[in-house]
């Protein structure tokens, strides 16, 4: 039987031993590809090795008829490719699909070893995690996989959302979730028919004054959901993205999307088309002026405790934490990306 001490241990017989810490490797952008799609999947050796994560998508966005020809592409792109120091993800169709279960089968011992994360769909509470950690620690063992592959949820339900707190700590596989606005949105029954993004109808109005036109402002649909999916991450030391955002040509409203999840703390978005990876890639890098300051910060805060006027701005012990937050995670991006390390490098010496 097992006790909460045992979280930690293996779910099967031979399977890898969880990991205590979700290992943080560089996500900016998550790339989604449909395997089965022989133009796109032509394309890929030469975009591997300009994004952090390419996802082997199996699930919506390709059709029912084409599931297992995206599914055996999947298998033959991983066992030809060298994809360096980029992660391999794959999104598995949902738990209630007549696909999922061929999908993890055959994945898990077939590129098990080239797999770093298995991101499910439509992830409704804990028990959704359960059922994909043990089947994930059987079809280990048989593999004979030596490290474990780790579990990403889409919360795009209203019962995920609802339940994203115990969907976050469900498993030590748990890597992060991504905020899935389309299908959140049809099944919370909001009326906006676009994926992710504002709405020019969901604002606020000022206040009348005599017959002076009144301004709007348009608010932000996703604050709410991403918000709390963030503090669900957070709180189990997990990591939260944006998902997609569904209107490719409009690249500014992409990029105002992106960096709204950043600022919250999201550590990357997904890209559904090349145009995007640059976007997420600016976004998700932290900008080298504000490393600068974050340095500046700390090495002016000593052992960080105290308060201190910098350049007419009160610092403490708390601002040295959020600049810290910034200083790692470009030491992070730096580490994998040398054009950006030179820019911080630059940025430190103006
Ligand atoms: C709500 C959700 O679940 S979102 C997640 C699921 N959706 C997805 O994964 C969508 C992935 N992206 C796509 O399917 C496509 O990008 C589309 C349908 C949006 C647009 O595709 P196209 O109309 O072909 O776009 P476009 O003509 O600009 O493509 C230019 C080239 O880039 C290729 N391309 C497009 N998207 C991608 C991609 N994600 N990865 C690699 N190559 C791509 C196209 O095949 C095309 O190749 P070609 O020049 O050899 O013809
Ligand atoms: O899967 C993503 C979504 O927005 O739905
Ligand atoms: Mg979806």
């Amino acid at each position: 039987m097992r006790s909460p001490k045992d979280f930690f241990r293996p779910l099967a017989v031979g399977a890898p031993t969880p990991v205590r810490e979700v290992p943080f490797r560089p996500s900016r952008m998550i790339h989604f590809f449909d395997p089965g799609n022989e133009k796109m999947a032509a394309k890929i050796p030469a975009i591997a090795p300009t994004v952090d994560v390419l996802l082997g998508n199996l699930e919506d966005a390709v059709a029912a008829d084409r599931k297992e020809a995206a599914r055996a592409g999947l298998v033959a792109i991983a066992k030809a490719t060298d994809f360096g120091n980029t992660q391999l993800w794959t999104r598995v169709n949902s738990l209630d699909s007549p696909w999922v279960l061929d999908d993890l089968i055959t994945l898990v011992t077939e590129i098990g070893d080239k797999l770093d994360v298995i991101m499910v769909p439509k992830v409704e509470g804990a028990e959704d995690i359960h059922y994909v950690d043990r089947l994930l620690a059987q079809l280990e063992a048989k593999a004979g996989t030596e490290r474990p592959i780790l579990v990403h949820a889409i919360l795009e339900t209203p019962t995920g959302v609802a339940n994203v707190e115990e969907i976050a700590g469900a498993s030590p596989r748990m890597q992060g979730i991504s905020l899935g606005p389309a299908d959140l949105a049809a099944s919370r029954r909001m009326k906006t028919t676009r994926v992710g993004g504002g709405h020019p109808g969901y604002l606020v109005r000022e206040d009348p004054q005599g017959d002076a036109p009144r301004a709007t402002y348009q608010q932000d649909l996703w604050h709410y959901t991403i918000a709390r999916m963030v503090d669900a991450c957070a709180a189990h030391g997990i990591l939260p993205y944006y998902g997609p955002f569904g209107d490719i040509k409009d690249t500014v409203a992409c990029e105002d999307q992106f960096r709204n999840a950043f600022l919250l703390g999201c550590v990357g978005a997904w890209s559904l088309h090349p145009v995007q990876i640059a976007i997420a890639k600016k976004v998700f890098s932290p900008a080298p002026a504000d490393v600068a300051w974050a340095r500046k910060v700390i090495a002016a805060m000593g052992d960080g405790t105290g308060a201190v006027m910098i350049d007419g701005k009160m610092q403490d012990d708390a601002t040295y934490k959020q600049c810290q937050v910034v200083a790692r995670l470009a030491d992070e991006l730096a580490a994998r990306d040398p054009e950006l390390a030179e820019a911080y490098a630059a940025a430190e010496k103006e």
